[in-house]
């Protein structure tokens, strides 16, 4: 029998009503409205994609956005001077700075260079940090979206052997810490979860990934996972967006759901939940800065 579609898209717009309901309940309250300002260095087509989405999804849910778009020549200063730009401006919530940067810019400075309290991204030294000790104040976003997925979907972690393909500070590194945590009020979304993470080079990567029960994939090579590689019954995650002959594919081959109990399709996956869960931490960063929730700990 085939897996069961772990249906993201489905469950990202059931998220952004609530969301969107959210925003209208913080803004009766006579609040301004969430406000996030995307960055977008250069020409990258599957930026637009993504930056053209989220926007989007901004404007369904009445957080009010902002795209600003620099060249791909641009210099570290000019990203520094918008990031401190924003860093001020009062309307603005969350900052998103598109990643991969152009290589003459200085990725780290240019994150670090973000409040970490308009870091809807997460990816602030700050809030990493504040993630590994189990007092986060935003997930990152698609590790954030895959945990939902799994919690709303009925899916239990508590026990289970994870196997996590990729070590990237964006995908597979904070999967593991979230999964691996002991829920605490601090951070119910906890996993209690047995995390092996397995990267280019592991040994007995098949093995390892054979006794998965949860298997993740973020690695970013077209149908990586095979049949053979897979645990009959697991259940598939596939974060990976990569084209292949003209078609976006994950990093999972499609033969895999006649192995697996239940697996995230690509597109219409992990995707869409990445942008809800950028929603929602922009929301959080609205109500951090209207004093709603406290600074220094995010109790949910
Ligand atoms: N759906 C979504 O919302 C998102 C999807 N993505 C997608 O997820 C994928 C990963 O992205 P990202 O984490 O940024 O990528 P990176 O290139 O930053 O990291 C890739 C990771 O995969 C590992 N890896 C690469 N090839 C292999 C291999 N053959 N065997 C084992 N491990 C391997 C690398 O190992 P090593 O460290 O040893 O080099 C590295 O840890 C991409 O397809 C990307 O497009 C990314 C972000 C969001
Ligand atoms: N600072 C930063 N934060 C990020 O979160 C970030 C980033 N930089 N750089 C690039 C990656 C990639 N990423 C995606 C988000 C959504 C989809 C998405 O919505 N995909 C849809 C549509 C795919 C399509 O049709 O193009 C889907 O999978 O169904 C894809 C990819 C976020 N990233
Ligand atoms: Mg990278």
């Amino acid at each position: 029998m085939p897996a069961r579609v772990l249906d993201g898209k489905a469950l990202a717009e059931t998220m952004r009503v609530e969301i969107a309901q959210q925003v209208a309940a913080h803004v009766a309250l006579g609040h301004r409205p969430p406000g996030l300002a995307a960055v977008l260095v250069g020409n990258v087509a599957a930026s637009r994609v993504y930056v053209r989405n989220k926007r989007r999804a901004c404007d369904a849910a009445g957080i009010r956005s902002w795209l600003y778009e620099l060249p791909e020549e641009c210099s570290s200063q000019q990203l520094l001077d918008l990031v401190a730009q924003l860093n001020a401006d009062a309307q603005v919530d969350g900052i998103l700075v598109q990643l991969p940067l152009p290589k003459q810019i200085d990725e780290q400075a240019v994150i670090e260079a973000i409040l970490p309290d308009k870091d809807v991204d997460g990816f602030h030294p700050d809030n990493v940090g504040r993630l590994t000790i189990g007092i986060p104040r935003f997930l990152p976003c698609t590790p954030y979206g895959v945990q939902q997925i799994l919690q709303r979907e009925g899916i239990d972690t508590a026990g289970k052997r994870v196997a996590i393909l990729g070590r990237s500070n964006i995908v597979g590194k904070p999967m593991a810490l979230i999964l691996m945590q002991k829920p605490s009020k601090a951070f119910p979304m906890g996993g209690d979860a047995t995390v092996t993470i397995l990267h280019s080079r592991s040994r007995d990567l098949v093995e390892q990934l054979r006794q998965a029960d949860i298997l993740i994939a973020g690695i970013g090579v077209a149908h990586f996972v095979q049949p053979e590689m897979v645990k009959p019954g697991a259940v598939i995650i596939d974060v990976g967006i990569n084209s292949l002959e003209g078609k976006i594919v994950g990093d999972v081959a499609p033969g895999v759901a006649e192995i697996a109990s239940a697996m995230t399709p690509v597109p219409g996956g992990v995707g869409p939940m990445t942008i809800t869960m950028l929603l929602q931490n922009t929301l959080e960063a609205a109500r951090i800065h209207s004093g709603l929730s406290p600074r220094e700990t995010s109790v949910r």
